[in-house]
């Protein structure tokens, strides 16, 4: 399938920082946006970890994690400073490793709940035979083996290009898709769409994934506290997080192929926990302007 269209929006470091905001001194953690992960499992608990570490290094005023004792152990040890309690949140991720296959009737009902509440979710991996039909403001995060399934499940065929296949997808589902690959198309229920090329093929490495669900979170979260949206919004929001977390992966290659001669340009191998741990910087650059 061919990649993009030429006309698309490119998302670009202006587009992203109009999607960014500082925070101020009437600001509480509150005002900042509360962020609530279901996320990781018995089988994948470091996909919990990862989701948890960007959301925080992404900027959000708290970040909830609710999930398999195991899992919560690793996030607490890595980011005591998460939240293990159940309550508001301003946004969800949901599904980042965990396989619809192995979950509990008793997780199916919570995630039901989270899907038909007001609150906007992200839905990521093992949540995504649960959307079609939600209410909640949602955007699905799908890899081409994830959207294709998704796609099996709505009834939709072959599109001309991944640009298409993501904006017919949004069409039908009600929701943002934001379709991974090296180069990430979001696409949004009404038309709009953008494509994002930030970041290196060094990204193409496990748990990049979790790692973009936690950002996108967090931004969700970010915005719905100073001001709810609809799922138009999510658009514009999850391209940010896309350009952010491929920035955050370029400085961190930067960074592993530093010293080397030429080896700042080229980059060397990072790891997913890498692309989340350079997220700070790749936000204070966007701020600094
Ligand atoms: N540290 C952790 O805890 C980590 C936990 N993780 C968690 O693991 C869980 C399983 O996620 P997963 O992506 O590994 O497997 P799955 O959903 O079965 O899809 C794979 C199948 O889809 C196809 N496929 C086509 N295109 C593709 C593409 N671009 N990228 C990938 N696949 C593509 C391909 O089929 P093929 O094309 O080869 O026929 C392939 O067989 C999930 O919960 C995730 O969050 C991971 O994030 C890693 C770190
Ligand atoms: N060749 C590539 N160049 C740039 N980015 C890539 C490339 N391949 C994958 N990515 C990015 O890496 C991430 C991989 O996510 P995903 O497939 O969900 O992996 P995982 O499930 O292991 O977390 C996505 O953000 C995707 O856009």
């Amino acid at each position: 399938m061919a990649g993009t269209d030429a006309w698309m929006t490119r998302w670009a470091a202006a587009d992203a920082a109009r999607c960014l905001r500082r925070p101020t001194a009437a600001d509480d953690k509150y005002s900042r946006g509360v962020v609530g992960l279901r996320t990781g499992s018995d089988a994948y608990p470091g996909a919990a970890v990862l989701g948890v570490q960007a959301a925080w290094r992404t900027g959000v005023g708290m970040v909830r994690y609710l999930g398999p004792a195991g899992a919560t152990a690793l996030v607490l040890a890595r980011r005591p400073e998460t939240v293990t309690a159940d309550g508001r949140v301003q946004a969800w991720v949901i599904g980042s490793g965990t396989d619809a296959a192995a979950r509990t009737a008793g997780e199916a009902a919570v995630l039901a709940g989270i899907l038909a509440g007001d609150m906007p979710v992200v839905a990521d991996a093992g949540a995504l035979d649960l959307v079609i039909g939600a209410a909640a403001p949602l955007v699905v995060t799908p890899h081409a083996g994830e959207h294709a399934r998704l796609r099996a499940l709505l009834g939709l065929g072959p599109a001309a290009d991944r640009a298409a296949s993501a904006r017919s997808t949004a069409a039908a589902l009600g929701a943002a898709v934001l379709l991974k690959g090296a180069e990430t198309v979001i696409a949004t229920p009404a038309g709009w769409s953008a494509v994002v090329d930030a970041g290196p093929p060094w990204l193409a490495t496990a748990g990049t994934g979790d790692v973009l669900a936690g950002v996108l979170g967090a931004l969700v979260a970010g915005r719905w506290a100073q001001r709810p949206g609809t799922v138009e919004d999510l658009g514009p929001v999850a391209a940010t997080a896309a350009w952010l977390h491929g920035r955050a992966a370029v400085l961190a290659a930067a960074q592993a192929g530093h010293g080397q001669a030429g080896g700042a340009q080229i980059g060397g191998p990072i790891t997913a926990l890498d692309v989340a741990d350079a997220l700070p910087r790749a936000v204070a650059a966007i701020l600094a302007g």
